[in-house]
């Protein structure tokens, strides 16, 4: 194992919500040169007994910005944690929180510009002056109406109201951004697996992964 661990081989696992991310990274909890670190929604459902995604859900015009916050401030303790093994599995991204939630949430109103402005400036600032990018992001791709269906399945409380429209702004964000490239201050390499499939043929679609993902571990922990 190398000791001095120089910047471990960073891998953004993005998809849109229920299109299995949790589920994938799972998958690489049998690896021991891998550290996962999955989504810290936990902490965003219970922050000093507030459950923020609940009051985003509730009122988002309310409490948008207080959430975005949050979730910017968790996302950012991921990608600064440091870690001894070669490769480091993260459930999304500061860029996901800016391209994807943040966006939408600016497009469709429900932050103020003001409000907007401000997440911009701190994502800015953070990426222009911490290293948070990605080495590879692995894209969960999926159907809207498909994860509808799973997010209603799946049953988090907090989700239960979410539309079906919602569902499809944020999968045209992530595709913008991780299949059409609008986005060009994150150029990381995207490796897109079909999430559509249920849980029974997902895993040969992961093992696609498993290639690029592990031989980045075995390839620094050689050297
Ligand atoms: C980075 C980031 C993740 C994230 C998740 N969410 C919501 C979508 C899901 O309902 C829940 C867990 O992903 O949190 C959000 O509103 N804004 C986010 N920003």
């Amino acid at each position: 194992m190398n000791s001095i661990q120089t910047k471990p081989f960073t891998v953004f696992v993005e998809g849109n919500i229920g299109s299995g991310k949790t589920t994938f990274l799972e998958h690489f909890r049998q690896f021991e040169d891998i550290t996962l670190l999955t989504e810290p929604v936990e902490e965003w459902r219970n922050l000093k007994g507030w459950n923020l995604l609940d009051l985003m859900y509730k009122d988002p015009a309310k409490w948008a910005m207080t959430f975005q916050s949050y979730v910017s401030l968790t996302m950012l303790d991921m990608h600064r944690r440091p870690t001894v093994t070669p490769v480091k599995l993260i459930e999304r991204s500061l860029f996901s929180a800016r391209y994807c939630f943040v966006e939408h949430m600016n497009r469709s109103g429900t932050l103020h510009p003001a409000q907007f402005a401000v997440l911009d400036e701190w994502f800015r600032f953070i990426q222009h002056n911490i290293p948070i990018e990605a080495d590879l992001i692995v894209y969960l791709k999926t159907t809207p109406s498909i994860v509808h269906e799973r997010i209603k399945k799946r049953a988090r409380s907090e989700e239960q109201c979410v539309p079906l429209s919602y569902i499809e702004e944020l999968h045209k964000l992530h595709e913008d951004w991780l299949i059409h490239r609008v986005h060009a201050e994150c150029p990381a390499p995207v490796l897109v697996l079909d999430a559509d499939l249920d849980l029974s043929q997902i895993t040969d679609e992961y093992k696609k992964s498993e290639h690029q993902i592990l031989r980045k571990a075995v390839n620094v922990v050689m050297n």
